[in-house]
């Protein structure tokens, strides 16, 4: 399909840690619509990871908990967000950056990973693509207390919750994130997990 825009110029916002931008462009619509100047601001964060683990004897995932300041700042009174295990890219390849959050995360070493898929997280306002995992676990694969890294101020509790339980936190409202709730319904989707 040819791309709908010309024209794109951009000028950076802020790039302290990460970059924002605000673009210009010129959108041709398909069909006889004249042409629109467009301005968009837009975040980018890098590429992300995320894994759900399971363990289909004991029917059980493994979750974490940690201070989210952007939920806090938007209805979460406690800021405290539960989700899939998770990190940025930060150069390496998703799977090996997958491996390496959930050591640093959970303590958990992995060595399979099951591509789920893809998703854009927020494609009106963010380039981040996040790219999410599901991947088997068992206690001998624990080799470390995980909780994440002190050098970066991550403060992660690791939990170990029931599959059913998990899906009843979406449904009451404790899980929130759009990852975690796709790779739990992905999850259950693949039949491997006792509902
Ligand atoms: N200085 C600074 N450091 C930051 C900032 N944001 C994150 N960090 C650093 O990055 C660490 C977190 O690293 P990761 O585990 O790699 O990322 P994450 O916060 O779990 O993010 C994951 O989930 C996000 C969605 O909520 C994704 O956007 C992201 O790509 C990744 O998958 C934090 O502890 C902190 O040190 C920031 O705005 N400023
Ligand atoms: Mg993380």
């Amino acid at each position: 399909m040819k791309t709908p825009i010309d024209n794109l110029k951009s000028i950076v916002l802020s790039d302290k840690t990460f970059l924002l931008k605000e673009y210009t462009f010129d959108y041709k619509h398909p069909g006889n619509h004249p042409k629109e100047e467009h301005l968009r601001e837009v975040y980018d964060h890098g590429d992300g990871a995320a894994v759900l683990l399971y363990n289909f004897q004991k029917n059980t995932v493994v979750l974490t908990q940690q201070f989210r300041l952007p939920t806090y700042l938007n209805g979460n009174t406690s800021g405290m967000s539960v989700e899939v295990c998770s990190g940025s890219l930060d150069g390496d390849m998703p799977e090996e950056c997958a491996k390496k959050e959930v050591l640093e995360e959970t303590g958990f070493t992995i060595h399979t990973l099951e591509k789920a898929f893809e998703t854009y997280v927020s494609p009106g306002v963010m380039t981040e693509i996040a790219h999410l995992f599901i991947a088997e676990y068992t206690d001998d694969m624990r080799t470390d207390q995980g909780g994440g890294l002190s050098a970066e101020q991550e403060h992660i509790d690791v939990l170990e919750i029931d599959f059913n339980k998990a899906f009843r936190m979406i449904a009451s409202g404790e899980i929130k994130d759009a990852r975690t709730i796709l790779l739990l319904q992905y999850l259950k989707i693949k039949d491997v997990m006792s509902v």
